[in-house]
């Protein structure tokens, strides 16, 4: 096995994953099950919305001709004839100053033309009176006024969200076609690693980085199939790894790919053949991150040290998996911030620094979120983005202009900022 690997450029190596990406195919599900799967078909209208042509308001449905001379001199009487909850229709005919009391999502029956709101008017017997002339559609929801029948409403490769769901529910899809999710096996590998329940031993850890990966995952939706730990032993991890490439799609182990002597990884994917597509990447932290294929499976050699392992998913292994979904934007959107704190380590290579974003006078801000090493922990925890430093400069100082590549879209910030 080889010590001296040749590092080439993240963007390469992205690339280099992306291009063996197979499709999954796609399934059916309910529509109740769809949220934050990828749209295997454009979503098209089935009806007009609104569906028929609906008061906005509480109030009264007239005709606007029977509200001509109105004024606050001149206050025009209206007898109410029939009431129209939402839920109900009404093919009375409305005669001149006749009215009906009608509700918020009611359909307007046929002989009225516009909504007189309860706040527009004063009560009389039987009645009521206004003190201006209304227009047609004032207070109505018009029939088609938001989409017409056949219009695409969401298109082939988008990730559901909510409002997907509601416009499906609106149509009234009860199952959805959507791209089949990636089954993704997880596996850390080590045997100085302990279960989160163990006592600690010493020489030994905790193994954060499993369920830091399925909750990663879960971040996209995804259920990963959680491996028991393996200590580095080439056969009984070799056993392992064979079965798993029966049971899933995508194989994230983490641990063992650099060049120590129990660094097993590198021997496993030579025995099965596999193709290594890159085993160092020029970038910190991270650098030893492999990946591999064999037929059509891919196999991510994450890093150990937990900062490299979440960074070396975010970069390479969740893109992948939004388009093996035939996901249309399959990468983690990029923003321009500015760096609120020095950073002058001089960055040979690409440096991605976990970083904690935030919103001040209408500019994001970026700061690393902690100990910044490749073995930090507590760093992700506070984290919500990923500061991305070019490789060959020598250090940022506060105020300088960052990309930031964010990772974490449902955090929260301390006020709400309704100008
Ligand atoms: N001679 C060299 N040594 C190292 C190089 C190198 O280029 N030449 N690269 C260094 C870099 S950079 C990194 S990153 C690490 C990568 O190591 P491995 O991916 O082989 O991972 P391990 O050796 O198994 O573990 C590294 C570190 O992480 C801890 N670890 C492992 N698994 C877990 C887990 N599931 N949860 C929490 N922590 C974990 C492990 O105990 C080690 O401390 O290699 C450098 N060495
Ligand atoms: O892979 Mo190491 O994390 O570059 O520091
Ligand atoms: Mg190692």
């Amino acid at each position: 096995m080889t010590l001296n690997r040749t590092p080439i450029h993240v963007n390469d190596a992205v690339s280099k994953v992306m291009e063996r990406v197979k499709s999954t195919g796609t399934e059916t599900v309910s529509y109740d099950q769809s949220y934050n799967r990828v749209l295997a078909k454009d979503l098209t209208a089935t009806s007009d919305v609104p569906l028929f042509t609906k008061s906005a308001m509480d109030g009264f449905a007239v005709h606007s001709s029977s509200t001509a001379g109105a004024s606050g001199d001149n206050r025009v009487p209206f007898k109410v004839v029939e009431e129209v909850p939402a839920g109900s229709s009404s093919d009375y005919i409305l005669k001149d100053n006749e009215a009906f009391r009608i509700m918020t999502g009611a359909e307007i029956p046929e002989s009225a033309d516009t909504v007189v709101m309860f706040e527009q008017t004063k009560e009389i017997d039987g009645g009521f009176t206004i003190r201006r002339e209304f227009k047609p559609y004032e207070n109505i929801a018009q029939q088609g006024e938001e989409c017409r029948t056949g219009d695409v409403i969401v298109e082939k490769g988008t990730m559901i969200n909510p409002g997907t769901v509601a416009t499906l529910a609106t149509f009234g899809y009860s199952e959805v076609e959507v791209f089949k999710q990636p089954a993704v096996g997880v596996l850390s590998t080590g045997t100085e690693l302990l279960e989160v329940e163990d006592g600690l031993e010493r020489g030994k850890i905790r193994n954060s980085n499993t369920p830091m990966i399925l909750s990663q995952l879960s971040r996209m939706g995804i259920e990963g199939k959680h491996y028991k730990l393996e200590t580095d032993d080439f056969d009984t991890l070799y056993t392992r790894i064979k079965a798993m490439l029966d049971e899933v799609d995508v194989i994230i182990t983490t641990g063992g790919v650099s060049v120590g002597d129990y660094d097993l990884l590198p021997k496993i994917y030579d025995a099965l053949g596999a193709e290594v597509l890159f085993n160092k990447v020029a970038m910190r932290p991270g650098s030893v991150t492999t990946v591999s294929a064999l037929d059509d499976k891919l196999l991510f050699g994450l890093s150990g040290n937990p900062s490299a392992c979440y960074s070396g998913f975010e970069l390479f292994t969740r893109p992948a998996l939004n388009l093996m979904q035939e996901a249309a934007l399959p990468f983690a959107p990029f923003v321009d911030a500015v760096l609120d704190e020095d950073f002058t380590k001089a960055n040979p290579f690409t440096r991605f620094i976990r970083a904690e974003l935030f919103f001040k006078a209408g500019k994001i801000y970026a700061r690393p979120s902690g100990f910044n090493k490749s073995n930090a922990v507590t760093s992700i925890a506070k984290s919500n983005g990923v500061i991305v430093l070019p490789g060959g400069t020598r250090g940022f100082e506060s105020g300088d202009a960052v990309k930031v590549m964010l990772t974490d879209v449902t955090t929260g910030t301390d006020s709400f900022g309704v100008e």
